[in-house]
């Protein structure tokens, strides 16, 4: 490894958080330790930084494509919640052989930057649809050329790289006594570290090993004359891996705490990447979490498999808060089979989920002031129960933190059920019952937004109130429940005469506006279906 000493990272503007809380309690599986072990991050007091791989953007995401994007999307929240400071980069590759390609092949072409414009925004249109918060940077590989540059000349200088004959620039795995270490693979089993994202990596028949990787590609006649750099060994573009390296690099330093991408990115794109970084004298990661796929029929969702739902297609049959809760209430590490069962449970939660609350929110309506529409700070602010604090420490145990979401639903419709039966005898009993649904309403929204999917917050929140209206929607509920109460009243007069037909006749009139009726024992309830 190279011990060239490095520059200190003050352009990376890290400092200590203003709201430092100490080390998190947080213990995560690390990839590379094949263990669950604390994270201890080293940045800075109270701030954890973290690189997440980003997308490719050269064709429309899938749902898959998003995975990776919600599962760290709960981990930057968790570690919020928890009082730290999270710095998050997700790069975005806008350039790469599959980018060169499709936007040259499209009809009409179009240069290569527009190809992967269109879709950069479609990615981010699919991670703001779906409540992924924006990462703190997102840079793109094009906008950093000078970094990828430097690093090369520095593995060059440092007796890692080699400019082959076509003026490609390649990284010596043997170089490194430590390359496969990552992956716990020895070198000598290695048979070469091709890669579906290097397709056109050509005959590279100027390698010394098979196993060595691209680290610049020589420009190329056939390819557009904007899509190569000057750089001392001749023009040409950065390999896929050393984008991370350098952007990482940039905006963590040479060290940070967490790496993160899909289960495939381990190999060989993550074991090149720390070639590289350790290749320059740098730390790099010290913690890897890499997501598991999303399938369908048992089979990973892939463009080439011919199974993949485009995000947009998607959202025009699902609200994208059940297609968030069917994604990123799962253990990170565990797949998530999507199929319509998994569509229409996720559907049937999000709905009694946001429906509890919303209940809740439209009795609460105060002149205005409505308790459980409290804003996301406070929300946040409150004390979350133990059980849920100790599954999401422990390596985020989702499905542990998702039982107290269950049980905490479950106690706020029995609070709701009390307060809907009407006015008992005492109104002191009566503030109460309405003041233990409330503080339900606001725990149960606390929990779910560690997880993304407070329903009163965006965005969800104009979904959930569309038809309530957040300013009238308790007086129009109020109307509603006076027109209703009316029919019911006649109806419990036509039982109370045995005029069934009557009391019948009534209740498909409400049945056919939408509005169900229960009967119990204090009389009948209404709700909407
Ligand atoms: N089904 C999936 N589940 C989780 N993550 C996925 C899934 N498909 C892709 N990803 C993530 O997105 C990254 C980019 O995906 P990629 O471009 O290979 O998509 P793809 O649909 O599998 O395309 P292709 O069919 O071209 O292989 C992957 O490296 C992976 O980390
Ligand atoms: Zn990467």
């Amino acid at each position: 490894m190279s011990t060239t000493p490095t520059e200190a990272p003050e352009s990376t503007g890290l400092a200590a958080s203003p709201a430092s809380a100490g080390a998190p309690a947080l213990r995560l599986y690390d990839s590379a330790a094949r263990a669950v072990v604390p994270l201890a991050p080293t940045a800075a007091p109270g701030l954890v930084t973290i690189y997440l791989c980003g997308a490719t953007v050269q064709g429309s995401p899938h749902i898959g494509h998003m995975r990776s994007g919600i599962a760290f999307d709960v981990l930057r929240r968790w570690l919020e919640r928890c009082g730290q400071e999270v710095r998050l980069i997700r790069n975005v590759t806008d350039i790469d052989d599959k980018i060169l390609s499709k936007s040259a092949a499209s009809q009409p072409p179009v240069p290569w930057w527009a190809w992967a414009q269109r879709f950069e925004r479609e990615f981010d249109a699919a991670y703001r649809a779906l409540g992924v918060a924006a990462p703190t940077y997102e840079p793109r590989a094009t906008g950093h050329i000078p970094e990828m540059v430097d690093l090369v000349q520095r593995l060059l200088d440092a007796g890692h790289a080699y400019i082959g004959e076509s003026g490609n620039v390649y990284y010596d795995v043997r170089s490194l006594p430590g390359y496969g270490s990552l992956t716990n693979q020895r070198l000598e089993d290695l048979a070469t570290t091709e890669d579906e994202s290097q397709l056109d990596d050509d005959v590279e028949a100027d390698k010394r090993d098979p196993r060595d990787f691209a680290l610049w590609k020589a420009a190329k006649p056939t390819e557009p004359a904007d899509a190569a750099w000057d750089a001392p060994w001749g023009r040409g573009r950065p390999g896929w891996h050393l984008e991370c390296s350098a952007m990482s690099r940039r905006y963590l330093g040479e060290t940070f705490d967490i790496h993160g991408g899909g289960i495939d990115l381990r190999f060989p794109h993550h074991e090149n990447e720390q070639a590289q970084s350790h290749g320059a004298g740098w730390g790099f990661a010290r913690h890897w979490v890499h997501n598991a796929w999303v399938t369908i029929k048992g089979e990973k969702m892939s463009k080439s498999l011919g199974n993949s739902l485009v995000v947009a297609e998607l959202l025009k049959r699902y609200d994208a808060a059940v297609l968030r809760l069917a994604l990123g209430t799962v253990h990170h590490r565990s797949t998530v089979e999507f199929s319509e069962e998994t569509l229409a449970d996720a559907e049937a939660l999000w709905e009694r989920l946001s429906g509890a609350i919303l209940r809740a929110y439209e009795f609460s309506d105060d002149g205005g002031l409505n308790p459980v529409d409290a804003p996301a700070e406070q929300v946040r602010a409150r004390a979350l129960p133990a059980e849920f604090t100790a599954a999401m420490d422990e390596d985020l145990n989702l499905a542990g933190a998702m039982a107290v979401v269950h049980a905490t639903l479950k106690a706020l419709n029995v609070a709701l059920a009390r307060v809907e039966a009407g006015p008992s005898s005492s109104q002191e009993a009566d503030a109460d019952l309405r003041e233990s649904a409330t503080v339900l309403a606001l725990d149960l929204r606390s929990q779910l937004d560690v997880l993304g999917l407070d329903p009163l917050t965006e965005p969800w929140r104009a979904g959930v109130l569309e038809g309530v209206g957040s300013s009238q929607g308790g007086a129009a509920m109020e109307t509603l429940d006076r027109l209703i109460q009316h029919d019911l009243d006649e109806r419990a007069q036509a039982r109370a005469a045995k005029d069934w037909p009557r009391a019948d006749a009534l209740r498909d009139k409400l049945t056919q506006a939408g509005v169900v009726v229960e009967d119990s024992p204090s009389g009948a309830r209404w709700h909407l279906a």
